[in-house]
């Protein structure tokens, strides 16, 4: 069956089963019961949060398509809940509001935007979402990779295929995957799922936004748009709680929880989202040309061995803007979070994936 959970502000009745012939809503609210002298039935309820407008409204069109097929492959198995996200951020609260009600997965069904305001949506004030109904179990994170860079489902090896990713749902196989979390100074927790990024990268990121519909070629135009009047700056950074240690003259500083960012660039190529640390991979001193001419192997992850590139892995790092400049652009996935502040630090999370 499916449940229709289409408001701004998610509806917790909504989870429940709608059918009365069918089911019989029994006084535990995460139970539903057959009417028959059958023991109970357990269904998991799915709640799929899809934004129509991703991939410049083609994932809206396929998930119409898929609805079908979705419902037949799972729907004697689970309630499924499909929620419409009606703007940026609206991922977040529906997310919060599922794992609140009880939800045993919630999927993002989009592109890697989508996916990580649902990953933000596991937490609230630095803290992971609780389950409000005292369930034994843990809500689990999904995906549907339908955006137009699924950079997230490439570091895990998936196809842009929602039939195959509808059959992981169905296995419901979870695993422990990492996420990160940036903590500035006067601000919450952010969390990401991919890579969070520092300078040149982050600002190519945020000139890339404006060219989505474009689609991949966006970051290459946002890239060449971001080197007009970029300067390389010297930054400070402490690894796993050592020295701090001066990085002269860098040009973009990039934390890989997983490979890939800005579609398809494979930035941190050894990152790993089961491993419980950070690639980080510096770029230092760069000028426009050589972003142009090393920009193959940026995409194909053989840029580590090039000059000027380091990559290291660790379990926190914290970096300081020692220039003070306020003019260092940071991104989290890929969303614009502003400047550097004169100091930010990244430290490991988890939540359960279905993978
Ligand atoms: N109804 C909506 N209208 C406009 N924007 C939305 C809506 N719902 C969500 N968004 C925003 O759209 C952004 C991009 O969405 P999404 O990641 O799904 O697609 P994409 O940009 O095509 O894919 P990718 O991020 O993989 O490149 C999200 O970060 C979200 O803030």
């Amino acid at each position: 069956m499916i449940c229709y959970y289409n408001h701004p502000i998610a509806k917790p009745s909504l989870l429940r089963a709608q059918n009365p012939m069918a089911f019989d809503l029994s006084s535990d609210n995460s139970v539903f019961r057959g009417v028959s002298s059958s023991p109970p039935i357990r269904l998991r309820d799915l709640v799929f949060v899809v934004n129509p407008r991703g991939a410049n409204g083609r994932t809206g069109k396929e998930w119409k398509k898929l609805l079908p097929y979705l419902q037949s492959r799972l729907g004697s198995d689970c309630n499924i809940c499909e929620s419409l996200t009606s703007g940026p951020s609206h991922a977040i609260d529906i997310t919060r509001e599922a794992i609140r009600e009880g939800a045993h997965a919630v999927i993002a069904v989009g592109g890697d935007g989508t996916l990580h305001e649902v990953v933000n949506g596991f937490f609230s004030d630095g803290k992971p979402v609780a389950n409000q109904n005292e369930a034994v179990y843990s809500t689990a994170l999904g995906l549907i990779p339908l955006g137009t860079g699924s950079d997230f489902a490439r570091t895990l090896g998936w196809k842009n295929d929602p039939r195959e990713a509808i059959e992981r749902i169905a296995k419901g196989v979870r695993s422990r995957i990492d996420v990160g979390v940036i903590s500035r100074e006067a601000e919450g927790s952010h969390y990401f799922i991919n890579v969070a990024d520092i300078h040149l990268s982050a600002k190519a990121g945020y000139y890339a936004s404006r060219y989505k519909k474009f689609g991949n070629m966006c970051y290459v135009i946002g890239a060449l748009q971001a080197f007009m009047g970029h300067r390389n700056q010297d930054l400070r950074i402490k690894v796993n709680e050592g020295e701090w240690q001066t990085c002269s003259q860098v040009t973009a500083l990039c934390v890989g929880n997983a490979k890939y960012f800005g579609g398809g660039m494979k930035i941190t190529p050894n990152a790993d989202p089961r491993s419980g640390s950070f690639e980080v991979v510096i770029l230092q001193d760069f000028k426009w040309y050589d972003f142009l001419l090393k920009l193959h192997k940026l995409y194909n992850g053989t840029h580590l061995s090039v000059k000027n590139v380091t990559s290291r892995n660790v379990y926190t790092i914290e970096v300081d803007d020692i220039s003070g400049s306020g003019s260092i652009f940071i991104q989290s996935d890929g969303e614009h979070l502003g400047f550097l502040p004169r100091k930010l630090s990244i430290l490991p999370a988890a939540i359960e994936m279905i993978c």
